[in-house]
């Protein structure tokens, strides 16, 4: 071979390692690129509640202003005392507990438990963690606001657009009532005042569906001691839509105020509940009390408040099985857990977690479970999921309880409190 040939054959060699550096080095970089935009660049809009968790000790004997005003517009529940199974309210464990579980034990089910703490984390304050909440609503603005708002700025309205803009609330979970006023709110606005331009269309619809999220509900959280006791929250809801999740983000904002917490896994239906529950008070650097698995619900409760009191923590937070609100006894059983945990200390919160992904069952559910127990506050989970949030005004509507903390995420510090401005702002965008 000829040293001309040779040369040749290396210089086409060099040219062909140089371009697939060069390609390698593109692809990695464009790899990285998108990573970085989807994890950190939030998008305009969004949710963005403009302060943080407001954490308040309760006084039951001098109700708000707001709760008062609630009172007025929702009648009173009884609650089904007939219907109870136990008599003497007193926890027992296997065989002596006196409510009958009428239901399969759940078996062996995957679940993801959070990475195992080896030492308590740093948790970063509650100030950053709003910014970075931003977007976090984005499907449902998208689906909402989008053409809510175009149909509304498009001018004058015929009965076919008419049409349109009611269709819209409905397919956004605000139910057949709430539409119905609301359509005939901003027909009689829309007559009085004229709207000719989208930006007048946003202002007019931003008022109306403000008003009727009820802006004046007392929201804050009542997770602060009073009376030398703990504050004892109950966390309830059906399975998988967010319970023990929600009480371990909490339990990170209570600490990040510099609170205490105990930790109560009142889910002995699955040890797995349990051990996902401890994991998350591990990395708070919180006790959790736990019972044997299948042991009783209430006398697990009961401990851990009794634990509480003892150790002196500012707020006991209880993680109850899902339960299914149809299954009588598992609801009553959650009656108990309820009366047996006031035998030691008042709750303050019974917080129904609902998973705003399931529409109108959610509303079916939060009738269900306030005949059961008197809920106080309602969290709203997984709105970073879906195009529904509108399931939160019927919610707030038909059981006269705020929604007061909103899920956006399966991250640690995805929790917001809920603030109807900055909720209709999300929406609409
Ligand atoms: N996207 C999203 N996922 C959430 C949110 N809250 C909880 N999740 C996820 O929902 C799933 C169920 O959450 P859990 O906290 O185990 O639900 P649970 O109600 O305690 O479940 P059971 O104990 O089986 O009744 C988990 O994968 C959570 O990460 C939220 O706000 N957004």
């Amino acid at each position: 071979m000829s040293t001309s040939s040779l040369v040749l054959i290396l210089v086409v060699v060099a040219v062909v390692l140089i371009a697939a550096l060069v390609t390698g080095v593109v692809l990695t970089r464009r790899r990285r690129i998108s990573l970085t935009q989807k994890e950190e660049t939030p998008r305009p809009g969004g949710y963005q509640a403009s302060s943080g968790i407001s954490l308040t000790p309760a006084a039951p004997d001098a109700p708000s202003v707001e709760a008062v005003a609630v009172a007025e517009v929702t009648p009173v529940v009884p609650h089904p005392v007939a219907e109870r199974t136990e008599v003497d309210g007193q926890p027992g464990v296997g065989d002596d507990a006196s409510v009958p579980r009428d239901s399969v034990k759940r078996g062996f089910v995957e679940v993801d438990l959070p990475v195992e703490a080896s030492e308590v984390e740093e948790i970063e304050p509650t100030a950053g963690r709003l910014e970075r909440l931003r977007g976090k609503l984005s499907k449902s603005r998208n689906a909402f606001g989008t053409s809510l708002l175009g149909l509304l700025g498009a001018g004058d309205l015929d009965e076919d657009s008419w049409q349109d803009v009611e269709d819209t609330l409905l397919i956004a979970d605000l139910g057949a009532a709430l539409t119905t006023e609301i359509v005939a709110t901003l027909r009689s606005k829309i007559a009085g005042a004229g709207v000719r331009t989208e930006a007048e269309a946003q202002a007019l619809v931003r008022t109306v569906l403000v008003d009727a999220l009820g802006p004046r509900m007392d929201r804050s959280l009542k997770a602060l001691p009073h009376a030398g006791k703990p504050a004892v929250l109950l966390v309830v809801g059906v399975n998988g839509v967010g319970k023990t999740t929600t009480t371990g983000k909490l339990a990170r904002v209570l600490v990040a105020d510099g609170r205490t917490v105990l930790l109560g896994a009142a889910d002995t239906f699955r040890a797995a509940a349990a051990d996902q529950l401890e994991t998350w008070g591990k990395r708070v650097g919180a006790e959790t009390v736990r019972g044997p698995e299948g042991g009783d619900p209430a006398s697990v409760a009961f401990e851990s408040v009794k634990r509480g009191v003892d150790t002196g923590v500012d707020t006991v937070l209880i993680d109850t099985a899902g339960r299914l609100h149809t299954k009588k006894g598992l609801m009553d059983e959650l009656g108990k857990v309820k009366r047996v945990v006031e035998k030691q200390a008042v709750v303050d919160e019974v917080l129904l977690v609902l998973d705003a992904t399931t529409g109108q069952n959610g509303l079916t559910q939060a009738r269900v479970f306030a005949e059961q127990v008197d809920i106080t506050g309602i969290v709203l989970t997984k709105l970073d999921g879906t195009a529904k949030g509108g399931i939160v005004f019927q919610v707030q509507r038909e059981l006269g309880v705020p929604v007061k903390l909103v899920g956006l995420g399966e991250g640690a510090d995805h929790l917001a409190p809920f603030e109807p401005g900055a909720f209709v702002d999300a929406l609409l965008g």
